[in-house]
């Protein structure tokens, strides 16, 4: 439907419908500026007696039109050039015929589009060669000075002063001529200057805010201006600290919004000769204005990209820290986990249990409670490895794990001894208890089969239980004790629970 009503539309139809009403209302707003700044630039700021100004705004924003609009943005530069360039022409009506009006028309209007479309593809060139966009580093501010303010201007401007000298609107002598290019490439590419970065600088994250706090302390600025009105050498001595101390807190986006904020305030107070200007006459007043406008802008570029790149530079190299700090954690917790379990059934290792079983019994030599010790085996288990393979074997190790687990209490420490042989040890179990726990545990192995590697199996465990005496102070005694129940469990038939009471450990 859409696509069939759009075929329907013939090819200037579809050149220029916008592509929403937002992008409509930009370019529209972006072409008033043009004619606005254009007209207010000539008739505010003109190097006498011509109407050639320091500051040609209306390049930048043509600038912008492309850089956002592409051809279409073109056509709008055209049809703002019109606007502009027609009036000041149509002046020589009774000096030079119509033909040649219009042909001066058509050239200035094929400046200001070629200028910005050189611009434009300059810079494109650039971000298609680096695979980056313009203003992440301060080595940026030197290609787009040569690329979009300076070359693109050198390249077109000369043309107009030639042309309309040679056509006869407006003749003048050549060191005028050469006069009048000058200021047209100086206007135009300090116009550029100023304008152009705003395309990539919305394009910054966060932008809104950014713009608040850039105009907060970016009005600083205007402080020095304003009081050079009656002290002269202020802006000498205050506008490089408080520029320094703009950028410091807002980066590049205060180069950027300190540059466009200084523009109309430099060539004001070039307009009417104060402070800095005082001295100077209002030609030669506008050339300084120019170059302070350059020399301040650049600097601040320069430095504020400089402190952008210092902290991204920072903030790759936190997350760098970061992440390797996480990767060290994570082979730490790797190594820790390797070093206390046992990487088949992934209970506490010999050494590990140890060591926990350690702390438990010396709590208890010094506040005494109940602790009793199980030694699990595994009933014929060789055979088991011999008859099925040793992976089943492993598999029956796991499964008997699991088992084991559903049975035991949180604080129940379990670990594996040895080969087929499980220890555990429980805190403020008494003896009664740890030989019902054991029974528990037995049954729970030997009522339900096992099922590895799709084979039914029967398997049993013979455990032995003992519990702490009142002065025994090692912990290998219980054990021994408990192996010692566990040797009598196996020698009176296996599958059987044995405590070890009578007999001494000596
Ligand atoms: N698959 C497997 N087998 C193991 C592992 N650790 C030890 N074994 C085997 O376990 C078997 C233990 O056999 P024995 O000590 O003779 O004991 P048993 O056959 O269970 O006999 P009883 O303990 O007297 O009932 C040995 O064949 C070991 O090779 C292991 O991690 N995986």
């Amino acid at each position: 439907m859409h696509a069939e009503s759009s075929s329907r539309q013939n090819p200037l139809q579809r050149f220029v419908s916008a592509r929403s009403l937002r992008e409509l209302l930009l370019a529209a707003l972006l072409m008033t500026l043009y004619v606005l700044f254009a007209r207010l630039g000539i008739a505010l700021f003109s190097f006498p007696p011509g109407n050639q100004t320091p500051v040609w705004l209306a390049s930048g924003i043509g600038f912008l039109l492309i850089a956002l609009f592409g051809l279409r943005g073109a056509l709008a530069v055209a049809v703002a050039s019109v606007l502009v360039n027609a009036p000041f022409m149509l002046i020589y009506l009774e000096q030079v015929s119509m033909l040649t009006i219009a042909i001066s028309i058509a050239l200035s209007v094929a400046v200001d589009v070629f200028q910005g479309l050189f611009a434009w593809s300059f810079i494109r060139q650039y971000e298609q060669y680096h695979e980056r966009a313009l203003f992440a580093e301060a080595g940026d501010l030197f290609p787009f000075l040569w690329r979009v303010c300076f070359l693109p201007s050198l390249l077109t401007v000369w043309m107009l002063p030639l042309v309309n000298n040679y056509i006869g609107v407006q003749p003048t002598n050549v060191p005028e001529t050469l006069q009048r290019t000058l200021i047209l490439t100086l206007g135009d590419s300090l116009g550029l200057f100023v304008l152009a970065p705003l395309y990539w600088f919305f394009r910054q994250p966060d932008i809104g805010r950014q713009v608040r706090a850039c105009l907060v302390s970016v009005s600083l600025l205007s402080l020095p201006l304003l009081l050079s009105f009656f002290v002269p050498a202020l802006p000498y001595v205050l506008l490089i600290p408080i520029w320094i101390f703009v950028l410091r807190r807002q980066r590049w986006c205060a180069a950027v919004i300190g540059t466009l904020w200084l523009t109309p305030l430099i060539l004001i107070m070039a307009r009417y000769q104060w402070g800095l200007f005082s001295f100077l006459p209002q030609n030669d007043a506008y050339w300084v204005a120019a170059i302070v406008l350059f020399s301040l802008g650049i600097g601040g570029h320069y430095v504020g990209l400089m402190l952008q790149e210092l902290d991204n530079a920072q903030r790759k190299l936190e997350q760098k820290v970061h992440e390797r700090t996480e990767a060290l954690q994570q082979a730490n917790e790797k190594l820790e986990r390797l070093a206390t379990v046992d990487e088949l059934t992934q209970v506490l290792n010999r050494r590990a249990w140890r060591e926990r079983a350690e702390a438990e019994f010396s709590k208890v030599r010094r506040y005494p409670q109940p602790l009793s010790v199980l030694m699990i085996d595994i009933d014929l288990f060789k055979p088991i490895n011999d008859q099925y393979g040793h992976h089943a074997g492993d598999e029956v190790l796991k499964q008997f794990v699991l088992r084991c687990q559903e049975t035991l209490r949180e604080t129940d420490i379990f670990g594996r001894y040895g080969g087929e042989e499980f220890v555990l040890l429980m805190p403020r179990a008494t003896l009664t208890d740890a030989l019902a726990l054991a029974e528990r545990l037995r049954l729970a192995i030997a009522e339900r089969e096992f099922r590895v590697l799709g084979i039914p199996l029967k398997i049993s465990a013979s455990i032995g239980v003992a519990e702490k005496r009142e002065h025994e102070h090692s912990l290998d005694l219980l054990l021994r004790r408990a192996d010692l129940a566990l040797y009598q469990a196996k020698a009176d038939g296996r599958n059987r629970v044995a405590s070890q009471i009578e007999q001494s450990p000596q």
